[in-house]
């Protein structure tokens, strides 16, 4: 269970965040609504140890990591994947989906299981992997992106408007992908924000809005 307990964030003295608590369960898929600017990269980022709550708990799996740095909640097995997709141009498209899981030193077997689910579940990315990722266009990164959080997210996965810019036949394909993981990935927690609740109706089975700042209702 991945919970947000009363969590207040403030932003150069404004509070971005005002005592949000909701929890996505383990193998639930939740999504976080809101307009630009209510709260969600802000919430996301809080959950992953990049942004410090002023008040509230964030637990994983009932432990508390409110204050843990962002590298030890992925090594708890918290997955990232923010709206900006953030790859590293010069590298090849396998060595950023790689890349979380080798920070972490995990051995090498255990990469090769993981990276082989992802490739299995994703295999778009396949023909991708030789690629530089600088040539890649916008939704071929989320794609990636997407593949790398899987390296990592063994307990939960958030997704920051995965949709945002894609095109509609890739937006299906990563639909598609999604509604895979529901099935491979029977324990995995998975939040995605996005600004419209229409593309996300079919793939979750709870949802929150946010309101600058705020849960206006489940
Ligand atoms: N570093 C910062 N300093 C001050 N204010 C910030 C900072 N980052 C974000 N904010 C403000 O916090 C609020 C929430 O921003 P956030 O990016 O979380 O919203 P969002 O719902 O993800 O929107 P978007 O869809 O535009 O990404 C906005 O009003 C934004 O201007």
């Amino acid at each position: 269970m991945l919970r947000l307990e009363d969590v207040t964030v403030e932003l150069a003295g404004v509070a971005v965040l005002r005592r949000v608590s909701f929890q996505v369960p383990p193998g639930g898929r939740v999504a976080l609504i809101g307009r630009n600017g209510a709260g969600k990269t802000t919430t996301l980022r809080t959950l992953m140890g990049l942004v410090p709550p002023r008040e509230g708990r964030i637990t994983l799996a009932g432990r508390d990591c409110t204050r843990l740095p962002a590298h030890r909640r992925t090594s708890l097995g918290i997955g990232y994947a923010p709206e900006e997709r953030r790859l590293f141009g010069s590298f090849s498209v396998r060595s950023n989906i790689l890349l979380p899981a080798e920070v972490l030193s995990l051995p090498d077997d255990e990469i090769g299981r993981r990276s082989d689910l992802v490739f299995g579940l994703l295999p778009e990315l396949r023909e991708l992997a030789p690629r530089r990722a600088a040539g890649l266009s916008g939704g071929q990164g989320k794609m990636v992106a997407l593949g790398r959080a899987l390296m990592v997210g063994t307990r939960a996965i958030l997704l920051d408007e995965p949709f945002q810019g894609l095109a509609p036949a890739l937006a299906l394909r990563y639909a598609d992908a999604l509604g895979r993981l529901r099935e491979a990935l029977p324990d995995v927690a998975i939040l995605i924000t996005e600004s419209s609740p229409d593309l996300l109706a079919s793939l979750v089975d709870e949802t929150f809005v946010i309101e600058r700042g705020e849960i206006a209702r489940a």
